[in-house]
């Protein structure tokens, strides 16, 4: 068997991608994406996307964690997938695709593209931690001495606690920092810390707009991996045209012979 892939990361979160319009990947092979996503044994990624032909829009987004399993939206994902399919030639520089968690609008601007999330209706706030759904579940605790913090062992012991039950949650630690706000993120189906995670990013800012620690309705955040801008409007108790943004870039690409 040969796969042709690509290789896209974005701020550091990267991802194996396959042109799955003629439908050449068997998307049930757990053990496949797996062995793909494997940094020791596989090409090595957080996670694996599939670009797909859609009746109506310009593609579909299929998108699968680095354990092999189809997952909920990936933010930084998608940002590469619009890259992928402008240098596919599917696209230009605007598109509108279907994902996971249903349609997303997306452009690319000098250099940076600017995805659109899902509306978030609801935050719900702890004594501890702030939880909301970005296309993804996302834990969001303040911490102090970020640099120093044990991602992994606190990380992994929120997602696996009783608070998240069998589902899990990525779980991202925040600190105000002299120029801003810094956040790392423990992800869920990848079982580690990744150098950014664009759905977290998004529940990070607007986190911070709904406590009141910002008034600007776009928030920089400084990533493990590079920067990420969201950009979004208050309505009523959540957020609207909410827009993820940041760099997208190729890798390198292959081919997959097992
Ligand atoms: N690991 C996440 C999906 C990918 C999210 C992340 N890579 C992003 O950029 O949003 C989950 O299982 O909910």
């Amino acid at each position: 068997m040969s796969i042709p892939f690509y290789k896209y990361q974005g701020t550091g979160n990267d991802f194996v991608i396959i042109d799955n319009r003629q439908n050449i990947f068997s998307k049930n092979d757990t053990k496949l994406v797996k062995k793909l996503c494997d940094r020791k044994f596989g090409i090595g990624a957080d996670g694996l996307i599939l670009l797909e032909n859609h009746d109506t829009l310009d593609f579909t987004m299929v998108y699968f964690n680095a354990d092999g399993n189809p997952s909920s939206m990936c933010g930084n994902g998608g940002r590469c997938i619009v890259a992928f399919a402008n240098e596919l030639g599917v696209i230009n520089n605007t598109t509108t695709f279907e994902a996971v968690d249903g349609l997303h609008e997306a452009h690319i601007e000098n250099g940076q593209v600017h995805l659109k999330m899902q509306d978030v209706a609801e935050i719900k706030e702890f004594d501890t931690h702030l939880f909301l759904n970005t296309g993804s579940p996302h834990h969001v605790q303040w911490v102090s001495q970020i640099e120093d913090f044990d991602v992994k062992t606190e990380g992994a012991t929120l997602r696996y606690s009783e608070l998240y039950g069998k589902a899990g949650s990525n779980i991202n630690f925040v600190e105000a920092t002299t120029d801003g706000f810094r956040l790392r993120t423990y992800e869920r189906g990848v079982e580690d810390e990744t150098l950014s995670c664009g759905t977290g990013a998004t529940a990070v800012a607007l986190a911070i707009h709904k406590q009141g620690k910002v008034n600007q309705t776009s928030v920089p955040l400084q990533v493990e991996g590079g920067k990420l801008t969201i950009s979004f409007e208050p309505e009523g108790e959540g957020y609207k045209n909410i827009f993820l943004i940041g760099p997208a870039q190729k890798v390198f690409q292959g081919v997959w012979t097992d």
